[in-house]
């Protein structure tokens, strides 16, 4: 159940101790495990973490994980289209570019309608907290007013969300499109205006420029929205090299820039905010250069195989120094579970093991590393490592409780089976491989219950 109305007291409840079991990721190779524990939160912000003892303070609403579950940090969504969520697993044998013709151009122009929109948004922001996604990075269409609905309904249902209205001012169809690069500027700046009073802090939500990808979008504007964001200091958000095609279009379209990546560059949209999607076609000089300008990728291996776009080497991106999270790319990606990501970045990446010129066993991802992509990896490229991500003092509290099955049935409704003789490493890697949103038993966001099973 999704905690819409601010009705719950444990729900409201800031000050918690949570007991039991803490899973987490330190480093991108340590699966740490901390059984016995108490975590206490106050004002939605970890301020200790100790043993657990049989008395706690009565000042504190007190949470204990049920036998055989665990608290993991809550996942990161570094890129979703929310406006695209009805399309989920409609793709057919499409690629990207026909993709977004037959299927994603109609359903996102169909979205200004408020009533759908609304339906739409309420519901993916539903389903993503349901698996555990406790901060996405989200596309949301053209149009402003329900750009800006999607946002008043994520900080309604308490999710940290990036709020992105796509900018497209050409190579775009008639009826679903911006009229000029000012245009995509001045609509971008009163979606920026509106999250900004909807949530001054940005304390949850944020706004995130959002050129949708080169083609569609002039050089004037994506100069205008590279000026826009280093004069506000935006998070910046569009796509990067997905499909071979697309590659080839851009270099068509901006025969004066060196490579794809500089067409960013070239209107200052490569900075430490930025968040590139996908990113499997690129060259050794474009990687060095997204090492540079501190950008970071969003891996979206589901709709990497799902439109067929290639096999994105993750690793080779980590080697190089490039910020790294996970994407479910709704709806390029049929599944809005992060850990569905997780899992086929790992298989990926035996793919990417096997190429011809890859570095064999040093292109392959741990289910322990995929999942710090998933949580730690997320943080650093939307900047928010010092918030979430882990369980540290000083961090909010954004996490999810995990509730595994076992042979007797004794949780109902999960497809992981437990016979007890597993470690919680063993446990981690059957949720990771066999579990989903039906192990998923709560959801918070700095403190606040915001999903019940
Ligand atoms: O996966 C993708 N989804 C999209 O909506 C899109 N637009 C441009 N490039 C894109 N890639």
């Amino acid at each position: 159940m999704l905690r819409s109305s601010l009705t719950s007291a444990a729900a409201m409840s800031r000050n918690l101790v949570l007991t039991g079991t803490f899973i987490h990721t330190p480093s991108k190779t340590k699966l740490e495990v901390l059984t016995n524990t108490a975590v206490f939160v106050e004002n939605g912000v970890i301020t200790s973490i100790m043993p657990a003892t049989s008395s706690l303070p009565s000042t504190h609403h007190h949470i204990a994980s049920p036998e055989g579950s665990f608290f993991f940090p809550g996942f990161i969504d570094t890129h979703i289209h929310a406006s695209q969520y009805p399309n989920s697993g409609i793709f057919g044998t499409s690629t990207l570019l026909d993709w977004l013709k037959k299927y994603t151009f109609p359903l996102e122009r169909s979205l200004a309608d408020p009533v759908k929109a609304r339906q739409v948004y309420s519901r993916v922001l539903q389903r993503t907290l349901a698996n555990g996604t406790t901060t996405a990075s989200y596309f949301a269409t053209i149009d402003v007013d329900t750009t800006n609905l999607l946002a008043d309904l994520a900080l309604e249902t308490g999710q940290r969300a990036f709020i992105g209205r796509n900018c497209m001012d050409q190579e775009s169809p008639a009826d679903y499109v911006d009229p000029t690069p000012e245009a995509s500027v001045e609509r971008t700046q009163r979606v920026v205006e509106h999250c900004r009073k909807i949530d001054p802090e940005g304390k949850l939500i944020r706004p995130i420029v959002t050129p949708r990808f080169a083609p569609t979008c002039s050089a004037k504007s994506l100069r205008g929205l590279g000026d826009l964001a280093e004069k506000e200091d935006l998070h910046i958000q569009t796509h990067l090299s997905e499909n071979k095609p697309e590659c080839e279009w851009v270099a068509q379209l901006f025969e004066g820039s060196k490579s794809y990546a500089h067409v960013y560059d070239d209107a200052k949209l490569l900075t430490p905010k930025t968040v590139l999607a996908h990113v499997v076609h690129v060259s050794d000089e474009e990687v060095k250069l997204l090492a540079e300008r501190k950008s970071g990728v969003a891996h979206c291996p589901v709709s990497n195989n799902a439109l067929g776009s290639g096999c994105c080497g993750v690793k080779r991106l980590m080697r190089a120094g490039v910020k790294v999270g996970l994407g479910t790319d709704v709806s390029g990606g049929y599944s809005c579970s992060v850990l569905e990501n997780v899992r086929q970045a790992t298989l990926v990446s035996s793919l990417v093991a096997l190429q011809d010129g890859s570095k064999g066993e040093e292109e392959k991802l741990t289910f322990i590393e995929a999942l710090w992509l998933a949580t730690r990896g997320g943080a650093e490229v939307m900047g928010l490592e010092d918030k979430v991500g882990g369980f540290e003092v000083g961090k909010e509290f954004d996490a999810q409780l995990v509730g595994l099955g076992t042979v007797e049935g004794k949780v109902k409704d999960s497809a992981v089976d437990v016979f007890g003789w597993e470690d919680w490493e063993e446990k981690t890697a059957k949720w990771v491989y066999r579990g989903d949103e039906r192990n998923t038993l709560k959801v918070w966001v700095a403190g606040r219950e915001v999903y019940s099973k």
